[in-house]
């Protein structure tokens, strides 16, 4: 952004900066548009890494920007190796790299690994030559009947996880769109393939990669062709060749499973998998307490989630591009979920929800708040997604998630500032509607206004990176007396090799929507202890002897507080 003066620190050598950093997912195609094109591109994501920096973002996840025909936002790839020519050249790709660096910024991008577009040369290849060197690389089959017990995952297009080839004249498999055929994990030319294309990234210079729909790998007749234990053992691989070849490289599951499922991809102290794992079961148990106003269904998805190994970290999120997935929910919790957050039918897609942070939550700036403040104190690395922090709308007249992913808001100009082009010729439209018109609602107008949505959330990360202890701390729940407040504590020991303090915070959330009371239990090593504000350095009343808080709080209410034990030790004394 013009004015906005920072220095360049450069990337800082730090073997744990996943556990510490807040993720941004960004859209190549959405953010800015450098070239009149109509589409965003990677010089415009250039000129925006200052507000990025500014923001203070320590990391960017970009999903796939590679060559594809685009029938799903990009995740239908038919060139591994080449950039989809709207959105730049590969020049321009690691020019992005290095100045996001320069800003102490990393880049993940997205690995599709289990299927391609029916576009890519190797799925051409495979349908017409069966017998030639491709021939293996997708999964074929004379009848639709194998697997049946693999569920469909994009309901509303797809009858079947089997099409038809007429140039083939077989059946190919796919999880997703009947355009997405799955490679053949079985096949080990497949596999080197695909370690080509992690070293392709790798050697530009990626930080990691989020692998897209990675539960899906392989096959087995009899499973649901879920989580099956050659995935994993593929995953060990890859991570082995990533250690060995490209130390400190990230891997980033992407399995919507439920927690006892999920941890598998962490893989084992011995046979390490992934460093990161999105926690889909979380996600909409925060939009569902802050409806039933009652901390039970986060403590008790927290309870249900196994301890994870040493130096790996759960990714957390509120939105992303993708609709708000209800598969980690009971149906009678979807039930609920479509009543309170998609009334109107237009608003669901699949087995989940279209809609964008702040209209979910009916534009409650104080809803908005508290569901950062829970995001970026519980357990996790946390990933925001462009947008979010102006409370960007949605369009539900789009189709399915384009609903999403429309052109960030800059400024309240042409376009929203996104583009210069014949408005016609967005590759989406921007929000116009009454409540989240660009005209209101763009970064221009939030940064001159101090206590606009973006300045909240930039105060927050800026809190956030000065406690170390939001990322590798432990968790622990407090019994609070009132069922709507959830309490817990984040706590770090010292580690002056890592230049770490020892840190204990207390975290409470009014999840009602009126003023509360609660007494809340603190552990016995706390009684006593003074407990401080981390934004303005208020002292609140102490611990009691008996290692009680009472506390008062306002609708949608949060505090973190600081607890200085009472022997002027630290709070693991
Ligand atoms: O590449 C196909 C899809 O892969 C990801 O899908 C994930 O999102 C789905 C909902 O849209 C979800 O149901 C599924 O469990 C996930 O793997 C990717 O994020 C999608 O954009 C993409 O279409
Ligand atoms: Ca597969």
């Amino acid at each position: 952004m013009q004015g906005l003066n920072l220095s360049q620190p450069g990337l800082k050598h730090d073997p744990q900066w996943f556990r510490k950093a807040v993720f941004y997912e960004v859209l190549v195609r959405a953010f800015a548009d450098s070239k009149g094109s109509g589409a965003g591109d990677f010089t415009g994501l250039i000129q925006r890494l200052d507000y990025l920096q500014w923001l203070g973002v320590d990391c960017l996840w970009l999903p796939p920007f590679y060559a594809s025909p685009l029938r799903d936002g990009g995740y239908d790839i038919s060139d591994y190796t080449a950039v989809l020519p709207e959105f730049g050249t590969l020049p321009e790709f690691t020019e992005l790299v290095s100045q996001a660096h320069a800003r102490g910024i990393r880049i993940v991008t997205d690995l599709v690994m289990n299927h391609t577009s029916d576009q890519h040369p190797w799925f051409q290849a495979s349908r017409s030559d069966p017998k030639g060197p491709y021939g293996d690389f997708y999964v074929w089959s004379d009848t639709d009947d194998r697997y049946a017990d693999a569920r469909i995952i994009f309901v509303d297009t797809e009858v079947s996880n089997w099409t038809f080839d007429p140039i083939r004249r077989q059946f190919f498999w796919h999880r997703f769109f009947s355009h997405q055929p799955d490679l053949n994990f079985e096949n080990p030319a497949v596999q080197e393939a695909m370690f080509d294309v992690v070293r392709f990234w790798m050697d530009l210079g990626i930080d990691g990669f989020r692998l897209d729909a990675v539960p899906y790998l392989f096959e087995e007749e009899g499973t649901n062709c879920e989580n099956l234990p050659r995935t994993h053992e593929f995953l060990a691989r890859l991570r082995k060749m990533v250690d060995e070849e490209y130390p400190g490289r990230v891997l980033l599951a992407e399995a919507n499973q439920m927690p006892a499922e999920v941890v598998d991809y962490f893989g084992t102290p011995e046979e390490p998998e992934c460093q990161m794992c999105f926690h889909f079961p979380v996600m909409p148990r925060l939009y569902y307490a802050l409806r039933e106003e009652k901390a039970a269904p986060i403590i008790d998805v927290l309870a249900d989630t196994p301890p994870i190994p040493p130096g790996t970290q759960w990714g957390t999120f509120l939105r992303n591009h993708d609709e708000l997935t209800l598969e980690m929910v009971s149906p009678e919790e979807r039930a609920a979920m479509y009543g309170w957050y998609a009334p109107d039918p237009r608003m669901r897609a699949n087995v989940g929800i279209r809609r964008r942070l702040a209209p979910l939550l009916d534009n409650s700036r104080a809803e908005i708040e508290l569901i950062h403040a829970l995001v970026l104190s519980l357990p996790g690395s946390p990933c925001l997604y462009y947008g979010d922090e102006i409370g960007m709308g949605d369009n539900i007249w789009l189709t399915d998630r384009d609903a999403v992913r429309t052109p960030m808001q800059w400024t309240p100009d042409r376009n929203a500032g996104f583009s210069s082009v014949d408005p016609g010729k967005l590759y989406l439209p921007v929000i116009s509607s009454l409540v989240y018109h660009y005209n209101n609602v763009n970064v221009e107008a939030q940064m001159a206004h101090s206590s606009s949505l973006l300045h909240w959330v930039r105060a927050m990360l800026q809190i956030r990176s000065r406690h170390p202890v939001f990322g590798l701390g432990t968790f622990e729940v407090c019994p609070a007396s009132n069922d709507g407040v959830l309490a817990y504590l984040r706590s770090v020991e010292a580690d002056p090799a890592e230049g770490i303090e020892a840190d204990t915070v207390l975290c409470l959330n009014n999840l009602t929507s009126r003023p509360q009371a609660s007494t809340i239990r603190l552990p016995e090593r706390l009684k006593g202890g003074q407990l401080v504000d981390l934004f303005g350095g208020s002292g609140f009343p102490q611990v009691s002897d008996e290692g009680t808080v009472n506390i008062t709080m306002g609708s949608r209410d949060f505090f973190w507080l600081r607890v200085r034990p009472a022997t002027g030790g630290t709070a693991h004394d």
